[in-house]
């Protein structure tokens, strides 16, 4: 067999087809593929653009899937190696500006030994054919089904959009003095929202541990534990640590609890970059417990984490209906244990970044603890609390300034006696 020389860039589509099948194959997530699947990339910037077309990919696929059918006489099988290669090449060309020949010739390698002119073949016609890809993208079909069902077609349409285009940075700061000074959308008390970027550790106060990126949804379950006036509070399922420099800045006795090392590291320096405190426990909530009760919790449950489909595209992939019963159930036990150890008159702000109704408002019918309704003046404007007084974040929230991550957030109040 002769082997032909590879052009250069072939190293960074082989991770980006590693990574696509970790997530499609294997189930894992994008982000704890990333490493493994770039593993033979020296540079970062080879490890950015496998990155990027992995998760162009994700968001595309549906079309893209679609697209590679209507040029094939025979089905693929979803697994085939060409439909991997088909799908990389594709995307570069019609959804990141790689010109054709480059997006192509860099796949090809890839295939070598195997289908490489079904791939060129394909390839050359949709490109003859000038194929395009749809705007908004399309959402897989069982996801569409799912939300349809839940949320209604507004919904759907607001998702799709949500995946048109890169979502917008929010920040939440240390302090109002702070957000103010920093120029952006100020859509909330200490916070900032500005365009999409990279190179974020070179903006303004970011050395000086003034802000961190946490999306607006995410800020709002601990806003709804207020000032802590110097109270204890548990920030269970706390790394890598948003939440926890939220309550820290508000003045609350912090102590995060979290079963992962390597995100409890990143914890840590989110803490130490933004000389905030709190006490650090690595821990299985289902398995820990305080050595006193305390005056509020927050529980920010593992979960499906389709909420973060606009940066994590891999969700809409992986996550099928046993993961979400799986999940839902760990959090009905984590909330029930939780709410044991909050004082009487105490708080506790449970939230899933999830789109998934098991995952948030079933939980409200046998919940151990009777909930204290959000208002509307305690959240920022364009998200209004149900009429049943939890909030139900969807991404048709704000949609024309830049939308925001689905999420469920629900306050709960213990009785004094
Ligand atoms: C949604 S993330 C938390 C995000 C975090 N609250 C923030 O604002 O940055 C869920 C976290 O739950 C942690 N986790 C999962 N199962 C756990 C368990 N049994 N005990 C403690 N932590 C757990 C995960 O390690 C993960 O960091």
């Amino acid at each position: 067999m002769t082997s032909r020389p590879e052009p250069t860039g072939v190293d960074a589509r082989r991770a980006a087809l590693r990574l696509l099948d970790a997530v499609l194959r294997r189930g894992l997530p994008l982000e704890a593929a990333l490493d493994a699947a770039a593993r033979d990339l020296a540079k970062p910037e080879d490890r950015g653009l496998a990155h990027a077309i992995a998760a162009e990919t994700l968001r595309r696929l549906p079309d893209l899937d679609a697209m590679i059918d209507s040029a094939t006489q025979q089905r693929l099988p979803p697994d085939a190696k060409a439909r991997f290669a088909l799908r990389i090449a594709l995307v570069q060309a019609l959804a990141l500006c790689t010109p054709p020949h480059a997006a192509i010739s860099t796949v090809l390698p890839l295939v070598d030994g195997g289908p490489r002119r079904l791939v060129h073949g394909v390839f050359g016609a949709l490109m003859r054919r000038k194929a395009a890809l749809p705007s908004p993208p399309s959402l897989p079909r069982g996801v569409e089904m799912r939300w349809l069902e839940s949320w209604g077609p507004e919904m759907i349409a607001a998702a799709r959009q949500a995946l048109a285009a890169p979502p917008p940075l929010d920040l939440s700061f240390k302090s109002a003095e702070a957000a103010e000074r920093f120029d952006g959308d100020h859509l909330a008390a200490r916070h900032a929202r500005i365009p999409a970027q990279s190179g974020i550790a070179e903006l303004p106060g970011f050395a000086e541990g003034d802000w961190w990126v946490q999306d607006l949804a995410a800020s709002i379950p601990a806003r709804l534990l207020g000032d802590g006036e110097g109270r204890t509070v548990l920030d269970l399922c706390a790394a890598p640590g948003g939440k926890t420099l939220q309550l820290a800045a508000a003045d609350w006795r912090v102590t995060a609890v979290d079963s992962s090392a390597a995100r409890l590291e990143r914890l840590r320096e989110n803490l130490q970059r933004t000389r905030l405190e709190a006490d650090v426990i690595q821990a299985d909530v289902m398995q820990w417990q305080p050595a006193a009760a305390v005056d509020a919790i927050l529980l920010d449950a593992p979960c499906s984490a389709t909420g973060i489909f606009r940066r994590h595209p891999d969700v809409l992939h992986r996550v099928r209906p046993r993961v979400i019963a799986e999940m839902a159930e760990l959090q009905r036990a984590m909330l029930a244990r939780a709410a044991d150890w909050l004082k009487p008159g105490g708080t506790l702000v449970f939230s899933t970044c999830s789109l998934e109704p098991d995952e948030g408002e079933a939980h409200l019918e046998h919940s151990p603890l009777p909930l204290d309704p959000v208002r509307p003046d305690q959240l920022p404007g364009g998200v209004t609390p149900n009429p049943g007084g939890y909030l139900r974040i969807l991404p048709t929230m704000l949609a024309n300034k830049g939308a925001l991550d689905g999420f469920f957030v629900a306050r709960f109040k213990r009785r004094h006696h």
